[in-house]
């Protein structure tokens, strides 16, 4: 796909407009289409999930010349399509899978190739389904429904305290270019009193470019000058830390699967990706926090100075409340004593006041010394702070006695300053150590959650034919079937043991038919007939798909269309009955094709249906690469009108139970016309009964011995 989105077929300006925008960038939007990931597709505005399998399908049809009504040519076989789909997309555990399932159809037989490769895709995934055991609340399936496809980082918190500057244009476009403006300020200076003044109101600046590098800095900033090229891990962390916090669920849950999986099976899975890569990739994501923070425990300093500011005010409170108990306490306690020399002096020349204010002085001085002292060092002990920060505390508190004892709040603030300037510095070298280890994933995790998403499309599959007990069938290239064991999926659920299972073979030559293509199928009411029809057309389907099929073993001809006609609903008018027949028409296409049809006797009066029915049967003989199963309660006024060689098969009632219920034997008889269900039941009143009404049930009894 060389051209852009508007080349490909269904997509106009509007749509791609639509796509460019939600995506980011046409390219994008095209790899979305390429993956036919009809999720993501679903999740642009205004595009439903089943607009988006027709997008899809409308670019297989132009890639590969197909589309799902080129073989499903009825709306029964469109509805059983439907709802195999339906099943097996309940196999999955993502929304990718899920969507992604509906871009599987039946091809045409010219594509057996496409079907052919699908099979083999498939099958080991049947395999590993077989083998890998699974409990209820599997964790295994917990994991999988947490991958999803991986996106860019919403809401991210922007850090006011670093800035990006850059001394030229063209490293300020760069910078805008790749939003690092979502993280942090960038800005574009000239001079370099401009940026000492930017400067002053961050924790840390980061220069790029030489330009200022030969002028003295002030003491007060802190500015790191980088003069080549950085890769973007270095310069703004935090933008690789976001990628992988914004993912780090879907990731370490595509990882712990690969891990599940390659421990229950030996599976091989993202084989790109070693145990030993997947531990260090695990390693490093556990250290971070979905905000795109290190979680606590990966770097002790950096733990140490947040605990410092998240705590600061308590302990300061804390500290000066019993401060000033203390002081309060202290003099409370203490007694001056006066000597005589002391007390005379009072009365000296220097005057009363100052000699004994000079000793209470220098007893209070003592004791709010003792007291500050003290908090200074409750408050190192109680923060783990280091001597050097210790100039911040001394700071705090005034060296004059005041009482209550006053902080200085300007202390205080060069205090959470520092502590916040090693805080900042500290976290970005660890993050630059943690982004640095991690980038080198980012394509691994992309790839990774890829293929995940990818396995989970196959593994439902694996799941669907692992529980209704499918198998690959047999593919051939002439129109028929062969099926030994077969269970209809509709009916009775996973692996339902109520199912019987059922044996048919049509256009296949077996030791009991001679490979006879067109049949009527007769049989009791309620026999099973229309489970058959459908079982072929699940089987038809499957097969056509290269999904394995609900039968022990199955030989299958590929053909290029399915025709399935249900049941029509009581005579039909003039109108509908016009309809119908136009609608058959289609059989005389000289398309290879299985052609189903279920009691078509019901549109008009028995005699007319059955001569329609013989006339179709006829045409559809006439195409050499042909199936058709025409079930019906008229084989033998059908076969009147016809001198064409039409086999009929029967499902056979055995008879009845004590409650006139049938005991069927659901596997069709070849070469046999099956006993309808009144007939039963009159033979069963005949041989309930006596007397009179003895001899009237056997005479109906006699009227339908006279037929055969
Ligand atoms: N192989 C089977 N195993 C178990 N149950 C079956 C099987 N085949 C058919 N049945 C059940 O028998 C019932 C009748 O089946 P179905 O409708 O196919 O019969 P029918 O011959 O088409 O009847 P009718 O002539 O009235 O249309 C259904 O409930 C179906 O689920």
């Amino acid at each position: 796909m060389n051209g852009g989105l508007t080349e490909l077929p269904g997509i106009g300006e509007k749509i791609s407009s639509k796509l460019i925008s939600h995506f980011g960038s046409e390219q994008k939007a095209l790899e979305v289409l390429i993956k036919r990931d009809v999720a993501s597709l679903a999740e642009v505005p205004g595009i439903s999930e089943k607009y988006a399998i027709s997008i899809i399908h409308e670019m297989i049809s132009s890639e590969e010349g197909v589309s799902p009504d080129d073989f499903l040519k009825t709306n029964e076989a469109m509805n059983v399509y439907e709802r195999l789909i339906g099943l097996i997309r309940s196999y999955s555990h993502t929304t990718y899978s899920r969507s992604k399932l509906s871009t599987y159809f039946p091809y045409p037989s010219r594509n057996s190739d496409s079907i052919r490769s699908i099979q083999s895709d498939i099958k080991k995934y049947i395999e590993l389904a077989q083998k890998i055991s699974r409990s209820k609340n599997d964790e295994l399936d917990t994991c999988l429904k947490r991958v999803r496809n991986l996106k860019a980082p919403s809401n991210v918190t922007k850090s006011r305290d670093r800035v990006i500057v850059a001394d030229n244009k063209k490293d300020f476009e760069t910078l805008k270019n790749n939003d690092i403006d979502h993280y942090l300020d960038i800005s574009h200076v000239d001079n370099f009193h401009e940026l000492i003044d930017l400067a002053r109101g961050y924790s840390q600046t980061l220069v790029l470019g030489n330009k200022f590098t030969a002028n003295d800095l002030p003491e007060d900033v802190s500015i790191e000058f980088v003069d080549d090229a950085k890769d973007i891990w270095w310069l703004v962390p935090e933008v690789t830390i976001g990628f992988f916090a914004a993912n780090k669920e879907p990731v370490e849950s595509a990882l712990e699967v690969i891990k599940l999986i390659r421990s229950r099976s030996g599976f091989e899975l993202c084989t790109y990706l070693n145990d030993q890569a997947m531990a260090e990739l695990s390693g490093e994501l556990s250290m971070i926090t979905p905000d795109g923070e290190l979680v606590l425990g990966v770097d002790q300093e950096l733990d140490r100075l947040k605990d410092i500011l998240k705590r600061f005010n308590d302990v300061l409170k804390s500290v000066l409340k019993k401060a000033n108990n203390d002081l309060s306490e202290r003099m409370e306690k203490s007694t001056v004593t006066l000597k005589g020399s002391q007390l005379l002096g009072m009365f000296g020349e220097k005057g009363a006041d100052s000699g004994l204010k000079n000793m209470l002085e220098k007893e209070v001085n003592k004791a709010y010394a003792e007291v500050i002292g003290e908090s200074k060092e409750t408050i190192k002990k109680e923060l783990s702070l280091r001597s050097f920060e210790m100039q911040h505390v001394d700071l705090m508190f005034n060296d004059e006695v005041v009482y209550p004892i006053e902080i200085n709040y300007r202390g205080v603030e060069s205090f959470k300053n520092a502590i916040n300037k090693q805080l900042v510095s500290r976290s970005l070298e660890m993050k630059r150590s943690s982004a640095k280890k991690l980038s080198k994933y980012e394509k691994t995790c992309k790839d990774v959650v890829k293929d995940m998403l990818e396995f989970d499309m196959y593994y439902a599959i694996g799941l669907f034919s692992v529980d209704y007990e499918l198998r690959m069938p047999k593919l051939t290239k002439k129109a028929g079937i062969n099926l030994q064991n077969a269970r209809n999926i509709f009916i009775g659920g996973p692996s339902a043991k109520k199912v019987e299972p059922v044996n048919y073979s049509v256009g296949v030559k077996n030791p009991e038919t001679k490979a006879e293509k067109v049949v009527i199928l007769s049989g009791v009411n309620s026999g099973g007939k229309t489970t058959m029809l459908d079982l072929i057309a699940q089987v038809t389907i499957l097969a056509h798909m290269g999904f394995p099929v609900p039968a022990e073993s199955a030989e299958i001809g590929l053909v290029d269309e399915l025709l399935y006609f249900s049941k029509s609903k009581g005579t039909l008018s003039a109108g509908a009955f016009e309809t119908t027949i136009k609608d058959f028409s289609t059989v005389i296409s000289k398309n290879s094709k299985v052609v189903l049809v279920d009691e078509l006797e019901s549109i008009t009066e028995p005699g007319a249906s059955a001569r329609i029915i013989a006339g179709i049967l006829e045409t559809l003989h006439d195409n050499d690469n042909c199936m058709a199963v025409f079930v019906s309660h008229l084989a033998e006024q059908i076969l009147k009108n016809t001198k064409y060689p039409i086999r009929i098969d029967g499902i056979e009632a055995k008879g009845l139970d004590a409650n006139l219920n049938l005991i069927v034997d659901r596997t069709p008889r070849y070469n046999y016309l099956a006993k309808s269900t009144p007939e039963l039941i009159v033979e069963r009143l005949t041989k309930l009964s006596d007397g009179e009404k003895k001899e009237f049930y056997t005479r109906l009894l006699n009227k339908f011995k006279q037929n055969n």
